[in-house]
């Protein structure tokens, strides 16, 4: 079925709305990626390693080499050999200010490392999947520190774990996934620190960044730190991390809950729920990606569609899902995205998640007016999420699109033919925190429903149905997706939801390993139709650990 069709007026949100500074190094690192596409050309171009190049000379002096580039009469190309050697005297390598960190509670076989895993085959690879640790375990370099300036890499306090490849910072909701896996290795010190520099940037800024980089200061990603310090807490019983850690929770709340990101729905009765979506604080090309953006934005005429157009690109970004068929009104065209317009069930559930775990962690350490506080907002939302979201037709939670022509009304009037039908990953996510599990009749539906879906496929689940080559998309299976629905479905009560869930594991677990046997490493998604073989589509060449 179509996506509900977003609104066709301008609309403030999009063209509107606040634009973050951005910094005199990323303008000028712009300028270097689009010359270097210009003279190496598109192919296996990466933009991003462009932006991540650390500065080793001054930034006038630099600015003046570049100018004095010899040019071809078209503009922009430079002589390779000359913009090489330009490269090699101003910049240190992309990555070069990230430096190796040997992590200190790292050992080769943590005790009681996955007990139940006996196969001495699938027991070595799990050992050497823990030993992909050291290699990912990073600090930012001391001239980071001592000149911020010279670097678009931020200054984190602490070691760090990257995702690796092309991914050379810490990533926000990468980290949760990070920090469940340290936790079966017994890393909870490495763990810890992963929090804590998340929490240094909810200090400088406000809220966690999409990743420690200043070109991801104008977003953030899928708010999922309270979620690490409930697993990091569940693990270790560490109450003054906890007490340490709520002050900048409470922060990160009232960042997701005020003017961009939330909006009110009204029902049919008068009540209004109060709602939240992705919002980037900017309306120009992502610095990582400035070439490609500006060349989808090409094919709009005017400045203001051109904004519009880039503020829907970073604030994709901003969901983690960048890009999917889920946040566009014409699946074969990215110009199309409609992010801001979007509802989205699974930010919703992780504010939710968040909201429980604040009421949870105040009432833990004797604040119990603010765990009041945070526990009625937690049932206002679970209402809310079941008024605006649920379809009990499908028996799947739904995107809920903003029709009306200005999506920066404060108050929207609740219609159910907004909810998109078509099927994603994220329609089941709510499985994750347990919404359902206290009624088995809802727990069933949503199951046979997940059965029926066509998401589950022979390897994994796909992320939708659609096969638009983004990388959000139909055939490809992330392994975030896979693990809140498998443990959504483990912990909902019923026996065949958690044989279910132990058939999804094992069938992700065999192409995982299949994969890592053919290739020797790990792959950031899957093809769930084919055993072994890793995920492709999107803007970025698929990545490795
Ligand atoms: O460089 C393009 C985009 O890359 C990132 O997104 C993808 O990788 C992230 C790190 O693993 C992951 O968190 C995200 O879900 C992926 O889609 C980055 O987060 C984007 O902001 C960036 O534009």
């Amino acid at each position: 079925a179509p996506p509900p069709s977003p609104p066709s007026s301008p609309i403030c949100g999009s063209s509107g709305g606040p634009v973050k500074e951005s910094t005199p190094l990323i303008a000028f690192l712009q300028r270097v990626q689009s010359a270097a596409l210009q003279t190496f050309g598109s192919n296996s171009f990466d933009p991003k390693l462009y932006v991540d190049l650390p500065l080793q000379r001054a930034l006038p002096a630099a600015q003046a080499a570049f100018a004095a580039l010899p040019r071809s009469s078209r503009g922009g190309a430079v002589p390779a050999a000359d913009l090489n050697r330009f490269l090699g005297d101003y910049f240190g390598a992309a990555g070069s200010d990230m430096v190796y960190a040997e992590p200190p509670d790292f050992v080769p076989e943590p005790e009681g490392f996955l007990p139940k895993v006996e196969h001495p085959e699938v027991r070595a690879w799990a050992l050497e999947v823990h030993s992909l640790w050291r290699n990912l375990t990073r600090r930012v370099a001391d001239d980071v520190r001592a000149r911020p300036e010279m670097h678009t890499l931020l200054p984190l306090p602490g070691p760090v774990v990257v995702p690796g490849s092309r991914f050379r910072e810490v990533y926000y909701w990468d980290s949760y996934w990070i920090i469940r896996g340290l936790l079966v290795s017994k890393m909870y010190n490495t763990a810890k620190c992963i929090v804590n520099n998340l929490i240094s940037l909810v200090d400088s800024y406000g809220y966690v960044l999409n990743g420690a980089r200043a070109y991801y200061s104008n977003r953030s990603q899928p708010p999922l730190l309270s979620s690490m310090i409930m697993e990091i807490y569940k693990k270790t019983g560490d109450l003054e991390f906890v007490k340490k850690s709520l002050p900048s929770l409470l922060k990160e709340h009232s960042f997701w809950d005020s003017e961009i990101h939330k909006l009110t729905i009204k029902d049919g009765h008068g009540c209004n729920h109060t709602v939240n979506r992705y919002y980037a604080m900017w309306n120009k090309p992502r610095p990582e990606s400035a070439t490609i953006d500006e060349s989808f934005a090409s094919a709009l005429s005017s400045s203001h569609d051109k904004e519009k157009f880039y503020r829907e690109v970073a604030s994709t970004a901003e969901s983690g899902w960048d890009f999917s068929s889920r946040w566009m009104s014409n699946s074969s065209h990215l110009t199309t995205l409609a992010t801001t317009s979007i509802i989205p069930v699974d930010l919703n559930v992780f504010i939710l998640k968040m909201e429980l775990d604040i009421a949870f962690f105040a009432k833990l350490v004797g604040d119990n007016s603010i765990s009041k506080t945070f526990l009625e907002a937690s049932h206002a939302r679970e209402d809310s999420i079941r008024s605006i979201f649920w379809n009990d037709e499908m028996g799947q939670w739904l995107d809920y699109w903003l029709k009306d022509s200005n999506n920066c009304k404060d108050s929207h009037q609740l219609d159910s033919g907004n909810q998109n039908q078509n099927i994603f990953a994220s329609n089941f996510i709510p499985l994750w925190i347990g919404i359902h599990a206290s009624d088995h009749t809802i727990a069933q539906k949503v199951m046979n429903s997940f059965k029926r879906s066509g998401l589950l496929r022979a390897f994994g689940i796909a992320t939708s149905l659609s096969n638009t080559r983004q990388q959000w998309d139909f055939p490809n299976g992330w392994a975030p997706l896979q693990h809140m629905i498998v443990e959504g479905l483990a912990k909902s009560g019923l026996k065949e939801a958690r044989i279910l869930a132990e058939d999804i594991a094992e069938r992700w677990i065999r192409t995982n390993y299949v994969a890592y046997k053919q290739s020797g490493v790990m792959h950031e998604k899957y093809d769930v139709e084919a055993c072994g073989e890793f995920g492709g589509g999107g803007e970025y060449t698929p990545q490795t650990t």
